[in-house]
């Protein structure tokens, strides 16, 4: 059997194989409330195959959102925008969905990507006042963040433990809590984006602190048995920025605090990053996390094979693998993968009649 199709638990969470669809930001929301796209996205994604579903990058609050079109949970109306999108998908796929919990921080307020993504600035339509670590912007150009006094902080721990009970009360299956590509809690982990010199800056301790408190409030917030794991950037990719040795000291803390998996991506943090793209590029940081922890371990970035997918567990890189442009590009990709490697998938009934003669066993009816 291959080793991508053994399923495996986290918490009471069984994921039926090891393909895990990343979170993929849409910029299609409404006033941070979810629109039909995300019942047709979604829903398209929830018909794959993969073992779990993750919702896109979910901000906690409105100033947390990447642009204007980003999918909130912060109040009542985001929540019930999510349901109503949530019943529609769940009518006709049981696939497990997890959400990405955020808070872009400094990388906050800018135009969807496809009208170009810069920052927009306070004052402009679509636009306002960042907050982050420090007073420090993305871009030297941009409109600097307000760093986050103490109330500051307060609030948006508080408003991730808001959203993790919002997740709880939605029925989903998993948390994920964003903490890579440079957003708010990145930002507090890098040294080169946090200069404080309070207790959540400077040494490697005090700038974990705030995503160990964010972690601590999100895990407490949301039932015991359901997993909340962690994404982190492995590296920022930059000389003195963060690190390998710094992600597995932060993994370790997070695995002594009782996180799930952990989701290792890599670089957003800084403009100068100098990422060695290509096949399996993050797949090296994945390993050594995984040689350091015993929680499940996810790796990312440029997984396009069958065959590249089912090596990376087979040979112990990491437990899961997850797929972003991949999976958009051919949203039937782990029916693919397992006709390559002689394996089933569960599929909705009204596509059974698809089966190529060739692969006589690819579906099991969901
Ligand atoms: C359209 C799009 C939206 C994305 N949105 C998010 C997001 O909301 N949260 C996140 O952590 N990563 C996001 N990413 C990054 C992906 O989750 C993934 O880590 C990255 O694309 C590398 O995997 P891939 O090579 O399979 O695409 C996004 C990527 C794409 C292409």
């Amino acid at each position: 059997m291959a080793k991508l199709f053994e399923p495996l638990t986290l918490g009471d969470l069984t994921l039926s194989n090891r393909i895990v669809i990343a979170p993929m930001c849409q910029y299609s929301a409404e006033d941070g409330r979810m629109t039909d796209w995300h019942a047709i996205h979604l829903g398209n994604l929830a018909l794959s195959g993969a073992g779990v579903l993750t919702i896109e990058a979910t901000a906690v609050t409105p100033e947390g959102r990447i642009s204007y079109g980003d999918v909130g949970l912060w109040d009542d109306e985001t929540e019930q925008a999510m349901d109503r999108v949530l019943q529609t998908v769940r009518r006709w796929s049981d696939m497990p969905i997890a959400i990405q919990l955020a808070h872009a921080g400094r990388k906050a307020s800018t135009a969807k990507p496809w009208d170009g993504g810069a920052q927009i600035a306070p004052g402009h339509a679509n636009g306002w006042q960042t907050v982050s670590a420090s007073d420090i912007p993305f871009q030297d150009d941009e409109n600097a963040p307000e760093a986050l006094d103490v109330a500051g902080l307060a609030r948006i721990r508080d408003a991730f433990a808001d959203a993790a009970r919002r997740s709880a009360r939605l029925g989903l299956d998993a948390i994920q809590i964003h903490a890579a590509h440079g957003y708010l809690l990145h930002q507090f982990l890098s040294p080169l984006s946090n200069r404080r010199t309070d207790e959540y800056g400077g040494s490697l301790q005090n700038r974990m602190r705030f995503p160990l408190e964010v972690f601590d409030a999100v895990r407490a917030a949301f039932p015991a048995e359901k997993p909340v794991t962690v994404r982190v950037s492995g590296t920022d990719w930059v000389e003195g920025g963060w690190d390998i040795e710094q992600t597995i000291a932060f993994s370790k803390a997070l695995e002594a605090r009782g996180v799930s998996a952990m989701h290792i991506s890599s670089g957003g943090l800084h403009p100068a990053q100098a990422i060695p793209v290509g096949p399996n590029y993050q797949v090296p940081l994945a390993r050594r996390v995984k040689e350091a922890v015993s929680v499940p371990v996810v790796a990312v970035g440029l997984i396009t094979e069958p065959e590249q997918a089912e090596a990376i567990v087979a040979t112990g890189d990491a437990d899961m693998v997850a797929v972003a442009r991949t999976v958009l590009y051919d949203p039937r990709w782990p029916w693919h993968v397992a006709a390559a490697l002689g394996e089933q998938v569960k599929v909705a009934p009204q596509y059974l009649r698809s089966q190529p003669h060739r692969y006589k066993d690819l579906f099991t009816a969901g």
